[in-house]
């Protein structure tokens, strides 16, 4: 199968290298720059004193940052499968958590306690497979390509380099740099610093790579939200009798056949160049976006060039959420259908994207911001 960029070339749409130089965000910047704004110590609530251990990294981050302080409403906890995870609260009700594996945020809970991420049934804890869920990165390549799937940063282990309280609000930001592990695949150093920052009813992100070796590189990239929708019919009917569970078991079966995530939408994609992965992923068509709403009756798994900075999700649970970003050229709608027949109904992934490949010489930075907001 192709990579994207590979694909686009395969269908003559080579992106042109000049690209690289995408504009840069001036705020992001200035804050990725800014000094950490350390307050008042935090306890750990985990010891560093069984530090685990990674075949690729060795000891994870949780025990280089044992002695560590962050700033109020940011902490570090054992997490599932005694991975290490960063938990932000803010004073506002809003809190979030994400994985140092992957720099993965698992969970955003808005105040009314609704968490609006969701982490498939079968995601895996271990340090060793990506997250399924949450919001993990594809980097340095989305999709199949010459290394693994969507690229090595969500499966490696990236530390806490910065906490911060931005506006009363708690922000975080994670590193990754290149080790023996991604150079086995991508033989090229870099930086990237991925900053999460909480609000009442926001969550916001911005990835800044540098190019921090001497030759130049390319890559394409993604942010692969998987975004709670309306649950299934099965997991509402827990306090049936035994009997009544059985038969809804039995329809829901034979509905699931023909079943599709309704009340869930997309806003905002009308007009854009679309290479659909359905019915072939190695042979997508090529085709335009006619409709207001994209909805999810079956299978989908699509590509979106040159996306709007602005996109509206239905996620059918009586909630609007506005995915807006910059810098983040294109996006990707994603949903397994019966694939995953256990959780299909329960998630859409609304990716944002950079799908054409970038290049940035020596020294260069790509910085990309992402912001879901419940509205
Ligand atoms: O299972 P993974 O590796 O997380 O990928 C899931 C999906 O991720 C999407 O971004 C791709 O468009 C799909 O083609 C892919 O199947």
């Amino acid at each position: 199968m192709l990579a994207p960029s590979l694909l686009l070339r395969a269908l003559g749409k080579a992106p042109p290298s000049t690209e690289v130089s995408a504009p840069l965000l001036p705020r992001s910047q200035a804050e990725m720059a800014a000094p950490c704004a350390l307050t008042l110590p935090s306890p750990l609530s985990v010891s560093s004193s069984s530090p685990r251990r990674s075949r690729r990294s060795g000891v994870v981050a949780m025990a280089s940052v044992g002695q560590k302080v962050y700033a109020p409403g940011v902490a570090v906890s054992e997490g599932n499968g005694g991975l290490p995870k960063i938990d932000i609260k803010s004073p506002h009700g809003s809190e979030a958590e994400i994985y140092l594996f992957g720099a993965c945020v698992t969970s955003w809970k808005v105040p009314n306690g609704k968490d609006l991420l969701f982490v498939r049934p079968d995601a895996v804890f271990n340090g060793q497979k990506p997250i399924s869920g949450g919001i993990p990165h594809c980097f340095p390549q989305f999709g199949p390509g010459p290394m693994q799937q969507h690229g090595f940063a969500r499966n490696m282990n990236w530390s806490i380099t910065d906490s911060e309280v931005i506006e009363g609000d708690p922000a975080v930001t994670l590193e990754l740099k290149d080790d023996s592990y991604s150079r086995s695949m991508w033989d090229f150093s870099f930086q990237a610093l991925y900053k999460v920052a909480l609000h009442s009813t926001s969550l916001s992100t911005t990835l800044k790579i540098t190019n921090t070796d001497d030759k130049p590189f390319s890559f394409n990239s993604a942010l692969h939200s998987y975004i709670r929708v309306n649950c299934s019919f099965v997991k509402e009917t827990k306090s049936y009798s035994f009997t009544k569970h059985i038969i809804v078991l039995v329809l829901t079966s034979i509905l699931a056949v023909q079943a599709s995530i309704s009340g869930v939408s997309v806003k905002g994609l009308k007009g854009c160049k679309t290479l659909n992965k359905d019915p072939d992923p190695t042979n997508p068509l090529e085709g335009k976006e006619e409709r207001e709403e994209v909805t999810f009756p079956g299978f989908v798994d699509c590509v979106y060039l040159g996306a709007p900075s602005e996109l509206t999700l239905d996620n059918g649970l009586g909630d609007k959420i506005v995915i807006s970003n910059a810098n983040w050229s294109d996006a990707v709608l994603w949903n397994p259908h019966l694939q995953m027949e256990a959780c299909y109904k329960d998630f859409v992934c609304v990716e944002n994207a950079k799908i054409e490949t970038l290049l940035l010489e020596p020294k260069q930075s790509w910085v990309a911001e992402q912001k879901i907001e419940l509205i």
